[in-house]
């Protein structure tokens, strides 16, 4: 089977909000896609229209080519962590497990290689309703490994988890991916995303704002700008204007110098005998090339008081 996802044009309306409108993408095997947008873009309710638990008023979604609905193991082809919460209070996390690998032809063999993957099989035993989030949180991507499919699809999947819990989650999605497999992750957390996620998938108002490798995404985002650190602030400022640049000050010892490539920032300073600790060509973080990309998609925004 394909390791893919594939949306196209899907449309879904919830009484009077359009939850999606013409959402289109596709998920590449052997890399981890970052899902992102706001509270309400749609994110949510695209993974539930690609496991066939939402229909959609238009459009379609594929896994490995396939609808959701007409797979008849559908473990063996996605996992999918929606809601960690869901889980029977008073059954053991192995028996919840091994419920869902009987339902689905699976060997019980496999629970026990899950729960040693996901670090919970000295708690197999306990009964779930006694786990903290990170601990349902965990049980919800063994659940998701059970079928070893190609394809996953985890909703915030960090959620709940302490740090070392978070790299954990970094390394397991990374080594995912390595397998060849396609990995959709939403996440409202940019920091992780740009430390985990290869491609990034932005969504607003139902549909997709930027496709775009997380990399490519920072470089432009970065516009060829170049920092520079300098106790001469003014100085610097005063015969970079003139030789053509645009200075914006960062914070007192920190200038962000657009127009010249870092290597005539140099020139220009060495030139005019002002000193510099540091050029460096300027790199925004995800979160901040993110920012920049979602400004007019925020369905709710805070007033400022
Ligand atoms: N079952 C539902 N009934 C009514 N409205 C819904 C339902 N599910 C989602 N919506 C609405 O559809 C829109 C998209 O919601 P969705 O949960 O898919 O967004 P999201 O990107 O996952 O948000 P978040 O980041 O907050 O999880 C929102 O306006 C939401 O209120």
């Amino acid at each position: 089977m394909q390791a893919t996802i594939e949306v196209n044009g899907l449309r879904k309306r919830f009484g009077r909000t359009m939850a999606l409108d013409g959402m289109s993408f596709t998920v590449s095997p052997g890399q981890v896609t970052g899902f992102v947008g706001p509270n309400g873009a749609g994110k949510s309710t695209t993974m539930r229209v690609i496991l066939g638990l939402d229909a959609a008023d238009e459009g379609h979604a594929l896994v490995g080519g396939r609808p959701y609905t007409s797979l008849r193991t559908p473990l063996s082809h996605v996992g999918a962590l929606l809601d960690a919460g869901a889980l029977q209070p008073g059954r053991t996390a192995r028996n919840h497990l091994l419920w869902l690998a009987h339902s689905q032809g699976l060997h019980g063999r496999r629970v026990d290689e899950v729960l040693e993957l996901v670090g919970m099989s000295s708690a197999a035993r306990r009964r779930a309703g006694g786990f903290s989030l990170g601990m349902r949180q965990r049980i919800g991507i063994a659940a998701a490994l059970l079928g070893d499919p190609p394809v996953l699809m985890l909703d915030e999947p960090v959620n709940g988890l302490d740090p070392e819990g978070i790299v954990w989650m970094r390394g397991l999605l990374r080594s995912l991916a390595d397998e060849g497999r396609a990995v959709l992750v939403s996440s409202h957390l940019m920091s992780e995303l740009e430390d985990t996620a290869d491609h990034l998938v932005v969504v607003g108002r139902g549909r997709v704002i930027a496709d775009t490798g997380v990399a490519e995404l920072i470089t432009t985002a970065s516009r060829g700008r170049v920092t520079l650190r300098t106790a001469a602030g003014p100085a610097a400022m005063s015969v970079l204007g003139p030789a053509g640049a645009t200075v914006a000050v960062t914070d007192r010892d920190t200038l962000v110098v657009s127009g010249l490539p870092p290597e005539r920032v140099v020139a220009v300073l060495n030139a005019n005998a002002v000193p510099f600790s540091e050029v460096a060509a300027h790199r925004v973080t995800l979160e901040q090339a993110y920012m920049d990309l979602t400004g007019d998609a925020v369905e709710y925004r805070g007033t400022a008081r």
